[in-house]
């Protein structure tokens, strides 16, 4: 079978509110960010899979005649969505040597890959095809920002794409095209089933916001995209603290169980603050922006970082950027799965760019990164090489 090029990519987001919560059923609040993953999909006829993760340090393929094997474990066929099959994923974890629990990043990534492409082609009578995926990364990796769901939805976007499960919307004329929304939903299905790779028990909200962007609420699978929304400005701060969303996640769901009177009412809270903030951002597109939504926004951060703590998720880096930022009157929260990885901490429309600069100063003393970003960028999207930046196209060929 032979598949033609293609180009896509995907938003990383930031999590406002509801982290790990909304692993428990309860609501999260989550916006895109301008920072995006992209993916080159190259037809071959070398008989080989390849993938080319520079972010990562993996440069790895294999011959079909060996992939062959897997193939007919695999039914269903690419246009439905399914369950992850774990007798397939047990039989790529012993081939790739992935040992169960594992946590090496490349590993992850490859079997995430592997288990994908399978999926994607395997079923039916029709033979593998010979392709090479190469992904490139605006993303720090496991800081937070989605890293892993950026990944997942533009492989799901590629493959099926390749496979024929999908169209592939972008017009000779045109530098950019989306998919419809029946084909995003099978999009963001089958990413889900990487990020169950990945992470083992994701709610679902990093994959959604990289398949639809802009700023969603996200609720038991119930994806709500909030289309008023006050233009917001955020500073994000990565302490470079390395910690993995998987071990995160599990950690919280044990203290859930070992105390679920206790716990409860944190996730409740958490609950409350999500619905209070999406409220507050509602007022402020229907009345004058004022300092007191400012004010309640800024204390609905204080809150759920406490709260986030109690989860067993802060981190003593984290609690720097708190305290430095609030010492120029700026408030802070951990976002994604904290452990380490990144913060965001809200700016005032009045803050002024002295202030932005001095804070950011005192972060990079620290040995963080940080800068200021704007949000809401598009979901998944399929490129012409001419739509995506010089240096990124030069990255995705260079291997
Ligand atoms: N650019 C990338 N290339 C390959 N794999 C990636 C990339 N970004 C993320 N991943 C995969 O996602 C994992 C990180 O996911 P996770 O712990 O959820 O952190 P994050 O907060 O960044 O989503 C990595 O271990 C890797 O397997
Ligand atoms: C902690 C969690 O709420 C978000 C994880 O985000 P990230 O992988 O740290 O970017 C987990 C989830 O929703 O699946
Ligand atoms: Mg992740």
């Amino acid at each position: 079978m032979q598949v033609g090029d293609i180009y896509v990519s995907a938003p990383g987001k930031a999590i406002l509110h509801g982290e790990h919560a909304v692993v428990h059923g309860k609501v999260a609040l989550a916006v895109s960010l301008n920072l995006r993953s992209y993916l080159r999909l190259e037809a071959t006829s070398t008989g080989t899979v390849g993938v080319n993760l520079p972010n990562i340090d993996t440069f790895l393929h294999w011959n079909l005649s060996e992939l062959k094997q897997f193939a007919p474990s695999v039914t269903g066929g690419t246009g439905q969505v399914k369950l992850l099959d774990p007798d397939l994923l047990r039989r790529l974890r012993e081939y790739v040597g992935v040992a169960n629990g594992n946590l090496n990043t490349s590993q992850m990534a490859t079997l995430t890959f592997l288990y994908l492409y399978l999926s994607a082609f395997g079923s039916g009578a029709r033979e593998l095809p010979s392709l090479t995926v190469s992904v490139w990364s605006e993303l720090p990796t496991g800081a937070g920002l989605g890293s892993s769901a950026a990944y997942t939805v533009c492989l799901a976007a590629a493959l099926l794409c390749a496979s024929g499960a999908i169209s592939s919307p972008l017009k000779e004329w045109e530098h950019t095209a989306r998919w419809c929304q029946e084909e995003l939903e099978l999009i963001n299905s089958w990413a889900f089933q990487g990020e169950m790779i990945i992470h083992g028990n994701p709610s679902g909200v990093d994959n959604a916001v990289g398949t639809w962007g802009g700023m969603l609420r996200f609720l038991a699978g119930k994806i709500i995209p909030l289309s008023r929304v006050p233009l917001l400005r955020i500073l994000l701060t990565n302490t470079k603290v390395p910690r993995s969303t998987k071990v995160l996640v599990s950690r919280v769901k044990d203290k859930i169980n070992k105390f679920p009177s206790v716990m409860a009412p944190v996730l409740d809270s958490v609950d409350a603050i999500s619905c209070t903030c999406e409220k507050v951002l509602s007022e402020m597109t229907s009345e004058p922006i004022t300092g007191e939504h400012y004010n309640a926004l800024e204390e609905l951060i204080d809150i759920n970082q406490h709260h986030l703590n109690v989860m067993g998720v802060g981190h003593p880096a984290l609690d720097t950027l708190c305290r430095i930022t609030l010492t120029k009157g700026l408030h802070s929260k951990l976002t994604g799965a904290g452990g380490g990885g990144c913060g965001i901490t809200l700016l005032r429309p009045e803050t002024g760019s002295a202030v932005v600069q001095a804070t950011v100063q005192d972060l990079k003393d620290c040995g963080f990164d940080c800068w200021e970003t704007s949000i809401g960028g598009p979901g998944v999207q399929q490129h012409a090489p001419v739509s995506v930046k010089e240096e990124i196209l030069e990255v995705l060929s260079r291997y």
